[in-house]
């Protein structure tokens, strides 16, 4: 084999170029090759033989020996003779491992042999370690076979070594980095990574100690990161160091953004001012490289140092910029973590906490004041007419009059506090350890409500808004987070109910009131199915005429304790639980149901008013319900009027247009309810596509002892007949009224003083008297 290589250039060097030990045995190889052909005679005698084979052992790099069976050395080349510090043959003759290895790694090596000399069975390829080369640790890839004598007794081992540190050092590189990668992808703490980092390269570097920093948020100093071997007194001298052109190597390395190797920090005028504080630890060198992101970015600094003066050789560089490079990776992932994290538990508008991160923190915070005798304060609040503001000044005004509200509680309550948004113009307060005094509570939370309603600068318009607050204290008013949130809501609720711009703070008699109705809206929500709803008609009148042209249908509930209850009673809860939409489905088909059933038994063709409420106007599709109920109760559209109150039109004008034309094209006809009540403006009115207002009773039951309502009503009907439109009075109790509205012009009434609302049969009963109806519209 080795003939052919010698004699083979081509083969040679294609060997040589895979791996370094290879190409050591070829050169060893030819060198003996040539060697052989110079001094090989003829005829050798045995003493020529002798010389060759040691000729041979001696030209091979790798470690042959042989031992006897108490491991002395008998005989080895000459690369295990320097390797192992010694410098000749005679010198290791007779020695052990043990006078030459650690204790530890000489009694593994023994243990081995000990094994191939009981047994007689050789060993090969196994991986051991071994210091050679004065004190340095290396890794063996060593074969051991039984050395016999004559007889064939076993009179020791004969063992073959080569030296696989670099692969061993590849190999645990790889590991290592692979490793290290697990960690990053399993978001494992950043300190414990940075440690890990710094061990592996203090493994493959021999004789260094390394340090991770990191740049603080302000980009000025340098903090601690991790340095598993360095000395914590040392570390924490330079724990926030400032970095500069001159700062050391790590300081200077994060001020340049680059590279900074330090062969002696006693000679390099960039540890001037440093030298001192390094003095003890005796370190020489130290090399520092910034840590960089993907965007070039100085996140921190590597560096490593050594107690003697040096440089790092290329494959310690190429070593170093790994680590940093990794490093910059699990620094990125960690501060992408963060903002994730960050944005899970914080509104993006205003950057307050949000009910996620209140919820993890609020129950941690009670627990902490238990037992202290101090108060907890929860405050739910609510901006006043901020939808207000949202419609006339547009979002961004809405935007930012939360981000100054916002700041402004930031600002009024304590660190250890916390300001939530909790979604639109909804917050809520945490105020800890108050004492527990009323009236300081009173105090403080009304000194909020004052700092937000102080005057502010939007879009350069002035603007100030008042706020409304819910409060319940712990332990007193709730013992859990459940129960503060639930009552502190109660309060907010009694505080709305009081006209806003104003704080209350939870009592029994709100959970009384609320427990009330929680009852009224179970009972509600079965109403329906139990069928104990039913629809009176009230009559309405053609004062032209005298004759009854349409019936209002108006709900009422029959309930099996309470008897018959109005609707004035129920329809705000169900407005407010959103009941009022199933429920005046029902109404909407009763009453047409009703309608057309007189009609197919003959009586005159009237038409049926239903009242709107704003929930059910603003269901998706509603017009479209409304066709598909009367297709298949089978009314004519024209025999439908819809009741919309001002109000509702108001909350929404282009989308009420678009709901309001659509319900015209199918046929069906509307009327404005409680005209006069609300605030739609004439350009508007004159665009909504209406037969029918109906002034409001309030107008009505003064007249005609009150001028004003008498003036009112009078521009009502007035501007009704102006835009085309016909007009309704209701609450019409009296003649005088009567006569009044006649005279004005108005077209129909509609009140006790012709008819109370009347159960079916009764309406019926009045229909069926000729004179009572006209035909139809
Ligand atoms: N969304 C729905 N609202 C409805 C429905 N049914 C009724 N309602 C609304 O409830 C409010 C109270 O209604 P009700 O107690 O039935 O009172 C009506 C009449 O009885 C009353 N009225 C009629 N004439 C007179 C009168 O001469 N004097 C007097 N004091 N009261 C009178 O007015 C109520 C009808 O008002 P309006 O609807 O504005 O025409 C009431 O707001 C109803 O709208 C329903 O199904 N859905």
């Amino acid at each position: 084999m080795a003939k052919n290589t010698s004699r083979n250039p081509r083969y040679a060097a294609l060997n040589a170029g895979g791996n370094e030990n290879t190409r050591r045995l070829i050169d060893a190889s030819t060198r003996l090759a040539e060697e052989m052909g110079r001094i090989f005679p003829a005829d050798p005698d045995i003493a020529d033989r002798h010389y060759w084979l040691e000729t041979i052992i001696n030209h091979v790099p790798d470690y042959i020996y042989a031992k006897d069976t108490d491991g002395r050395f008998l005989i080895a080349n000459q690369v295990t003779v320097a390797d192992n510090g010694l410098e000749s043959l005679r010198d290791i003759i007779g020695k052990t491992d043990f006078d030459l290895h650690p204790q530890h790694l000489a009694m593994a090596i023994a243990e081995v042999e000990r094994r191939v000399i009981e047994t007689g069975e050789p060993i090969f390829g196994i991986e051991e370690r071994a210091m050679v080369t004065k004190g340095r640790d290396r890794w063996l890839m060593t074969s051991k076979v039984p050395l016999r004598n004559k007889s064939g007794k076993i009179v020791g081992i004969v063992g073959v070594s080569r030296d696989i540190s670099d692969r061993k050092a590849a190999e645990r590189l790889l590991e290592g980095q692979a490793h290290l990668l697990e960690m990053i992808a399993n978001g494992r703490p950043l300190d414990e990574f940075f440690r890990e980092l710094i061990l592996l390269i203090e493994a493959l570097i021999p004789r260094i100690r390394g340090s991770i920093l990191m740049l603080s948020p302000d980009g000025h100093r340098l903090l601690h990161g991790a340095a598993p071997n360095l000395d914590e007194t040392y570390c924490g001298m330079i724990h926030g160091v400032e970095i500069g052109p001159k700062a050391g190597s790590c300081g200077t390395a994060a001020w340049r953004g680059e590279q900074v190797i330090v062969a002696d920090i006693f000679e390099d005028p960039l540890w001037e001012d440093y030298r001192e504080i390094v003095r003890p630890y005796e370190f020489r060198a130290c090399w520092s490289t910034p840590i960089h992101s993907r965007e070039r970015k100085v996140l921190g600094t590597f560096a490593l140092y050594s107690e003697a003066v040096c440089v790092p050789d290329e494959q310690q560089k190429e070593l170093i910029a790994m680590a940093a490079h990794l490093a910059g990776i699990a620094i990125e992932r960690k501060q992408a973590e963060d903002r994730i994290s960050f944005m899970a538990h914080h509104d993006a508008l205003t950057g307050l906490p949000n009910r996620a991160l209140f919820e993890e923190q609020v129950a941690e915070a009670l627990e902490a004041l238990r037992g202290t005798g101090q108060w907890a304060v929860l405050a739910f609040l609510d901006l006043d007419n901020f939808k207000l503001v949202n419609d006339t000044l547009g979002h961004a005004a809405g935007d930012e009059l939360l981000k100054v509200t916002a700041t402004r509680m930031r600002a009024s309550v304590r660190k250890s506090d916390m300001v939530v948004r909790v979604g639109g113009d909804e917050f809520i307060l945490l105020l800890n350890g108050l004492p527990c005094e009323r009236d300081v509570v009173l105090a403080r939370l009304e000194d909020i409500r004052a700092a937000i309603a102080a005057p502010m600068q939007i879009n350069g318009r002035g603007l100030q808004v008042s706020c409304s607050m819910g409060v319940a204290c712990f332990p007193n008013q709730g013992k859990t987070v459940g129960e503060l949130l639930a009552n502190a809501d109660m309060a907010m609720y009694r505080a709305k109910e009081l006209g806003r711009n104003n704080l209350q703070v939870f009592t029994e008699e709100m959970a009384d009131k609320a427990h009330e109705k929680l009852l009224k809206q179970a009972e509600l929500r079965q109403a329906i199915a139990r069928d104990e709803f039913l629809l009176h008609f009230q009559p309405q009148v053609n004062l032209e005429t005298g004759r009854v042209f349409a019936a209002e249908a108006l709900l009422r509930w029959r309930h099996p304790e309470r008897g018959m209850i109005s609707p004035g009673d129920f329809i705000p809860l169900a407005e407010e639980t959103g009941l009022i939409v199933p429920i005046g489905d029902w109404v909407l088909r009763a009453a047409c149901r009703q309608c057309k059933a007189w009609h197919d038994d003959g009586l005159p063709l009237l038409i049926v008013s239903v009242n709107v409420s704003a929930r059910q106007f603003r269901e998706r599709n509603w017009a479209a319900h409304v066709a598909a109920v009367l297709a298949e109760i089978g009314l004519d559209p024209r025999f439908l009027e819809l009741e919309l109150t001002e109000s509702l039109i108001m909350q929404d004008v282009p989308g009420a247009l678009a709901t309001m034309h659509e319900l015209e094209a199918i046929g069906v006809h509307l009327a404005i309810d409680d005209f006069g009540t609300g605030y739609s403006s004439l350009s508007a009115l004159k665009r909504f596509p209406v037969r029918r207002l109906k002034i409001d009773r309030s107008f009505v039951e003064d007249i005609p002892a009150d001028v004003d309502d008498k003036a009112i009503t009078a521009a009502i009907i007035s501007l009704a007949q102006n835009l085309g439109l016909r007009v309704i009075a209701e609450g019409v109790e009296t003649q005088a009224q009567v006569d009044f509205l006649r005279h004005s012009g108005c077209d129909e009434i509609q009140g006790y003083f012709f008819s109370r609302p009347l159960a079916s049969a009764d309406f019926e009963a009045l229909l069926r008297q000729p004179a009572m109806t006209a035909d139809a519209p």
